[in-house]
């Protein structure tokens, strides 16, 4: 529990285990946050669906993130579940006991740095609270009690979350002449909410709040709140994700890149720290269950095309993937076909 950023942080210095090697380290650069990412409004889908579905596939083509507006959750339960995560990390640490766990298997887990503490060579300035949200009435029980509304909030959160994140996966079904229903079910039975606080940090030139990484999963809706610091990195360059009101940010994950056959990208994205104000964000992590077969889709492979990988279990890509430290090519290698 004294491992917890959040614990310590007022101390004023940044330990050594906190300075990552120079190659990694943001330094002062001020990386603008521009225009770049592509913003969609998904509102227009009513209105000319098909321009929505080109916006949405050349984004997930080109960055394998962008961010969205008019996407259907209501500004207040963005603000209802921005306040009720920051409230929980705001808590006092005796209330936040018992969810404290180094062991990556516990279900619903309060942790800092990366999934292992313990294992990595040097630490990251982030605590993060993960837990599961499918089977819902089953998994609430194992959710913090306090603040009194977490569950239902982040209940609903959950479930508009994940309608929206079939609805672009719909989208880029249609765009890459898929079924269009044909990532429901098990290929999006598992969703995991993660909410990252990022205190401010004595020098945010020197450490990170996560190192450059994909996301493992199918597609991440992220609620990034008003604070920087989520960065994407395109053609050699990193490119800040600027926060804009009651915008959600989308990352394609490393199984819709292969289920794509390489037709989508995924983002590769780090988080920076900043000194002045504490950054709270919440994800929906939507993925496929366990057990499930992993392979490109049928329909997007052709003898001119063949198939990038083989058929996996998603559980068997997931630990391999966190035993490589976010090397993504390295984590896709057992699992690419040799050509
Ligand atoms: O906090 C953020 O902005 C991004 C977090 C993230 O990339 C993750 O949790 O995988
Ligand atoms: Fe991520």
């Amino acid at each position: 529990m004294e491992r917890l950023v959040s614990s310590w942080c007022h101390d004023g210095a940044l330990p050594q285990s906190y300075i990552c090697p120079p190659e990694t380290r943001p330094g002062k650069l001020t990386i603008p946050s521009d225009d770049n990412i592509p913003v969609i409004n998904l509102g227009e889908a009513s209105i000319n669906r098909n321009n929505t579905i080109i916006n949405v596939l050349k984004a997930s083509q080109e960055f394998g993130c962008f961010q969205v507006v008019n996407h259907g959750v209501s500004e207040k339960l963005l603000n209802d579940t921005m306040n009720v995560v920051a409230e929980f990390f705001g808590m006092p640490m005796e209330d936040k006991a018992s969810l404290y766990s180094e062991d990556p298997n516990k279900v619903c887990r309060l942790y800092t740095s990366k999934t292992n503490y313990g294992t990595g060579k040097y630490h990251f300035w982030r605590d993060v609270l993960k837990h599961p949200c499918h089977q819902l009435e089953a998994c609430t029980k194992l959710w913090p009690r306090k603040p009194t509304r977490y569950r239902d909030v982040i209940g609903t959160f959950s479930v508009e979350a994940k309608k929206l994140g079939l609805t672009i996966l719909e989208l880029l079904c249609e765009g890459l002449g898929l079924e269009s229903r044909y990532f429901e079910d098990d290929l999006s039975g598992a969703l995991f909410l993660v909410a990252n606080h990022y205190p401010p940090c004595p020098d945010p030139s020197l450490t990170l709040g996560l190192p450059k990484h994909c996301d493992p999963n199918l597609i991440t809706i992220l609620l990034q709140g008003t604070v920087h610091g989520l960065q994407v990195f395109k053609d050699g360059q990193w490119i800040g994700v600027q926060p804009l009101p009651n915008a959600l940010v989308v990352n394609i994950g490393l199984q819709l890149r292969i289920v794509s056959n390489n037709k989508l990208k995924s983002s590769e994205h780090r988080v920076v720290t900043n000194s002045k104000t504490t950054r709270t964000t919440v994800g929906l992590f939507i993925s496929s269950c366990d057990d499930n077969i992993i392979e490109p889709a049928k329909s997007l492979t052709s003898a001119a095309e063949p198939p990038l990988y083989r058929p996996f279990r998603y559980r068997e890509f997931l630990s391999y993937y966190y035993s490589t430290m976010g090397d993504t090519e390295l984590a896709l290698q057992p699992f690419k076909v040799s050509i």
